[in-house]
């Protein structure tokens, strides 16, 4: 069992911003007419996890892309453990661990290859078998790289990215593809990374996913930032409180009628009458006394709360990629 995964030079613990792993500024991107990124800030302190969550076609892998350095901005600045992530590309290369699709350098090699190459470039590598075992890989280490699954494949492409001891981690979409049980494994080796002290830059589609690794989520949109913050604030963030209640024969206006003013009610798609405002032991005597009143049996009420995915949705306007 591997001690730590701690990089070799210890992260600079510190909330001053010119000494984060990662740092954004104004950082636009184009493809001809298309703007891929226009204007995003971000700031990963180092020790920490931000997750970049958005809808297809948002900017994140372009993103991430530039941050590693394998493309040039139009403008902004990006600075990468402090250094320019192009000037500095050489430097770099030893200190972040970047997830290369289709094998890399080595796509003829075996898995166990693979992963013994990646680790022969650095001057303390983790333990490779270690590495293998804990993401589930041990029984290929003998069978070639292409002849891998793809949720194999990637995982091997982790463990390339990690074996080196980075002190920055980008992992785009790292759990892509991966059934139930790749992904957890995948959860628990990034959450050793990240309380040993490793910071990492996270794209993901899956709201679960950021929620739980995350210390700060971006959530982006057309290439600009919408929200961002610790997942339980921006869960809080605006949070109206919403009362769920599905009594046939309780109609929508009839009852905002009823209630005091503020109150909005409304039929959902799924049949639900949803009752916006602030929801209070005394809205539900109302609302239950009204019900009596008018004969209405209520088969349930449900005080609901704020998800990653309603305020996903109210700023994105979209559903995540399922
Ligand atoms: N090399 C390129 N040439 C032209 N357009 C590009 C190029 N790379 C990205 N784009 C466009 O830039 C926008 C952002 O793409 P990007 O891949 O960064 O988004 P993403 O958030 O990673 O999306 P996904 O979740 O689907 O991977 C998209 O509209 C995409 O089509």
């Amino acid at each position: 069992m591997q001690d730590a995964l701690s990089p070799r030079v210890g992260p600079d613990s510190t909330s001053n911003p010119d000494d984060a792993a990662l740092l954004v500024r104004g950082l636009v991107k184009r493809f001809g007419d298309k703007t891929a990124v226009d204007g995003l800030d971000l700031t990963l302190p180092r020790g920490e996890l931000l997750a970049l969550l958005g809808p297809n076609g948002a900017g994140k892998t372009t993103t991430v892309e530039i941050c590693e350095g394998f493309g040039r901005p139009d403008a902004g600045d990006v600075r990468v453990l402090g250094l320019d992530p192009i000037a500095n590309n050489d430097t770099l290369r030893t200190r972040i661990g970047v997830m290369l699709q289709g094998g890399g350098a080595y796509p003829g090699a075996k898995a166990g290859e693979m992963l013994g190459l990646c680790a022969a470039y650095s001057a303390d590598p983790l333990d490779p078998d270690w590495l293998m075992e804990a993401l589930g890989l041990t029984e290929v280490a003998g069978t070639g790289f292409r002849r891998l699954s793809g949720g194999q494949q990637q995982r091997l492409s982790l463990a390339c990215a990690l074996v080196g001891r980075p002190e920055l981690v980008f992992l785009d979409e790292p759990t892509a593809g991966l059934d139930a049980h790749a992904r957890i494994m995948v959860w628990e080796l990034i959450s050793r990374l990240r309380a040993d002290g490793v910071s990492i830059l996270l794209t993901t589609h899956l709201l679960d996913e950021a929620e739980e690794l995350a210390d700060q989520i971006v959530i982006i949109d057309h290439g600009r930032a919408v929200a961002a913050g610790a997942p339980a604030d921006l869960v809080r963030q605006d949070a109206e409180g919403q009362l769920r209640i599905r009594a046939a024969g309780l109609a929508a206006d009839a009852l905002e009628t009823a209630l005091p003013d503020g109150y909005r009610c409304r039929l959902s798609p799924a049949g639900e009458l949803l009752v916006t405002g602030d929801i209070t032991p005394e809205l539900v005597a109302t609302i239950t006394r009204y019900c009596a009143d008018q004969g209405i049996l209520a088969e349930s009420m449900n005080v609901a709360t704020n998800t990653l995915q309603d305020v996903f949705l109210t700023l994105t306007g979209r559903e995540v990629r399922a």
